[in-house]
C-alpha cells in the first residue's frame, strides 16, 4: 500500500503549479494504482490519483513521490528519484503496480545513451509548463507528464512512428517512454534526444521582426526551410502503410470536408457569441466568415487525410545548427486523446504556422515597433517552401483553387480557436486574432 497520506493531497495538488484544478472546490482524492520502487535509492513510488470535483469532470495526475516525515514529498525534487525514473525507461523495466504494472520502453538503441556520464547530471528546466522537464547529461530531456489520459498519448505514438517507421529526422528524436498498464493505463513520461543550444521558433522570429530592417532574404530562406521541413514531415505520415491503421492515409471524403466545414460555422456563432461581447464589429461580419468555411464543403475532394502535428505554431519548433526542427507532438491540449489522433487535412497545420507569423508581427506592434509587412512574404516563403517538398504527394488536394479554399477554411478555424485561446488566458492579447478575423473579412 503507498504510505501517502490522502488528507494532505488536496493542500498538496493545490499548491503544485502543474495542478490545473487549483479554482474548484475539490470533493475527494482517491490513489487509483501506485507502483513501489523499494530497490531504487530514492525509494520512489509512482502514484495515479484521481480528483473528484463538486463540479465537473474528475482528474487523474501522476504524483511520484518519496518517504518523508512531514506530509508528501515530491521525488521529482530529489537528482536521485529522477534517475531511477530515468534507469526504468533506459532499462525497458517491468515493475507490477497494484493493479497493472509500470513498463519501461527504450527505442534509443546503444547510441541513443552515448556519451552520457555516471552518476548522470541532472538539470531542471526552467521554463513555464503543466509538465515537469528535466535534462539529463545534457543528452537527453525528460518530461514527466503530471495530469494523466486515458489512451494512446498522441506525443508518444507520433514519436515512436517517426523514430522507428520513418527517416524523418528534423524532430529531437523519441528515444524512450514509461508507461502504466491496466485499468488506470496511460503515458507517464517520454524521453527526446535534448537539443543543446537550440532557440524556440517563437523567439526566434520575435527578435527577427523587431530589427527594423526589412526582412531579408536569409529570413525568407529560412521560412521557406521551416516550410520544407513540414512538408518533409506530412510525406513521412503519408508514408504510412496500409496496416498501421493509426497512420495510413485515408482519402479525403466529401462527409470529412462537410463535416469540418460544419464544425467550423459551429465554432464561429460560439465564439462570436463570446467574444462578440467585447468586440462588437465582429458580429456585423459574422456572414461573410461564415462563407468561408461554408466554401470548405463545397470543394471538390482530392487528396487524402493523414496524421498531423495538430498543433502547430512557431513556440513548436527548435532553431539549431541552423536547422529548424519541429517537435512537441501532442495536440491541442484541450482536445481529447481520440479527437487529437483523428486523421485530417495537412493544409491544418500549414495555417497553424502561417496564423504563427501574424501573431509574432502583432507582437512586436504590441510593444511598439512599427508593423513591417512581413507577414505576407513569410508565409509566401513557407508556403513555397511546402509546396517544393510535397510536390505531387498524394494526400494535397489536386488543384489550387481546392488548396487555397481549404487553406483559407483552416485559417478560420485556427483564429476561432485562438480567439477562445486567449479569452480564457491571455485577454490582453485577443485582438491579435480579432483583428486578423476583421482582416479575413476584408478579403486580406
Ligand atoms: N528535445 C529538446 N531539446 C531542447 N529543448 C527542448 C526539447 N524539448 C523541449 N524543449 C524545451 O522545453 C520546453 C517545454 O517542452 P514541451 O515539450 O513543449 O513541454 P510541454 O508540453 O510541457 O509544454 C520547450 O518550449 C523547449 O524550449
Ligand atoms: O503551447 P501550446 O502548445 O499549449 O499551445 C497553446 O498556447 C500557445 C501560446 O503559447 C497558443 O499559440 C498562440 O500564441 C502563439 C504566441 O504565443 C502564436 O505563435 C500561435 O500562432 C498562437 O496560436 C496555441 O494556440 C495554444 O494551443
Amino acid at each position: 500500500m503507498t504510505t501517502l497520506d490522502l488528507t494532505k493531497l488536496p493542500d498538496h495538488l493545490k499548491s503544485q503549479r502543474w495542478f490545473s484544478g487549483k479554482a474548484w472546490p475539490i470533493k475527494q482524492v482517491s490513489v487509483v494504482d501506485h507502483a513501489n520502487l523499494d530497490a531504487t535509492p530514492c525509494n520512489l513510488s509512482l502514484a495515479v490519483v484521481e480528483v473528484v470535483y463538486e463540479l465537473g469532470q474528475p482528474e487523474r495526475y501522476l504524483l511520484p513521490v518519496k518517504p518523508s516525515t512531514d506530509g508528501i514529498k515530491d521525488a521529482l525534487e530529489d537528482d536521485g528519484c529522477l534517475r531511477a525514473l530515468f534507469d526504468l525507461i533506459r532499462d525497458g523495466a517491468q515493475i507490477p503496480s497494484a493493479s497493472g504494472r509500470v513498463v519501461g520502453e527504450w527505442i534509443g538503441g546503444p547510441e541513443g545513451l552515448l556519451g552520457l556520464p555516471s552518476p548522470i547530471p541532472v538539470r531542471r528546466l526552467l521554463v513555464e509548463q503543466s509538465n515537469t522537464s528535466v535534462v539529463l547529461g545534457e543528452k537527453v530531456i525528460v518530461k514527466i507528464i503530471r495530469k494523466l489520459e486515458a489512451g494512446v498519448n498522441p506525443e508518444y505514438e507520433v514519436g515512436r512512428f517517426l523514430a522507428t517507421r520513418t527517416s524523418f529526422r528534423a524532430t529531437p528524436v523519441l528515444l524512450g517512454a514509461l508507461r502504466l498498464e491496466g485499468a488506470a493505463g496511460a503515458t507517464l513520461a517520454l524521453a527526446h534526444r535534448f537539443v543543446p543550444d537550440s532557440v524556440d521558433g517563437w523567439k526566434y522570429t520575435l527578435e527577427r521582426m523587431r530589427q527594423a530592417r526589412p526582412v531579408g532574404d536569409r529570413f525568407l530562406s529560412e521560412m521557406e526551410e521551416l516550410g520544407a521541413r513540414l512538408g518533409d514531415l506530412h510525406q513521412a505520415f503519408g508514408s504510412a502503410p496500409l496496416d498501421d491503421t493509426a497512420f495510413a492515409p485515408e482519402p479525403l471524403l466529401q462527409e470529412d470536408l462537410q463535416r469540418w466545414s460544419a464544425s467550423i460555422v459551429g465554432e464561429l456563432g460560439v465564439t462570436l457569441a463570446e467574444a462578440g461581447r467585447l468586440h462588437a464589429d465582429l458580429e456585423g461580419r459574422r456572414e461573410r466568415l461564415v462563407e468561408y468555411a461554408k466554401r470548405l464543403a463545397q470543394v471538390t475532394p482530392s487528396g487524402q487525410k493523414i496524421r498531423i502535428h495538430g498543433d502547430l505554431h512557431l513556440g513548436q519548433v527548435l532553431r539549431a545548427n541552423d536547422q529548424w526542427l519541429i517537435f512537441d507532438f501532442e495536440g491541442e491540449p484541450a482536445r481529447s486523446f481520440t479527437s487529437r489522433r483523428e486523421k485530417y487535412s495537412p493544409l491544418r497545420d500549414v495555417a497553424g504556422m502561417i496564423r504563427s507569423f501574424d501573431y509574432a508581427e502583432a507582437t512586436v506592434a504590441l510593444e511598439g515597433g512599427t508593423p513591417r509587412g512581413r507577414v505576407g512574404p513569410s508565409r509566401d516563403a513557407f508556403l513555397s517552401g511546402y509546396r517544393k517538398a510535397t510536390q505531387g504527394a498524394a494526400f494535397l488536394p489536386s488543384d489550387d483553387a481546392a488548396f487555397d479554399t481549404m487553406l483559407r477554411a483552416f485559417e478560420l478555424e485556427k483564429l476561432l480557436y485562438e480567439v477562445r485561446y486567449e479569452m480564457a488566458n491571455r485577454p490582453d492579447w485577443v485582438r491579435i486574432p480579432v483583428e486578423a478575423l476583421m482582416r479575413m473579412e476584408e478579403g486580406q
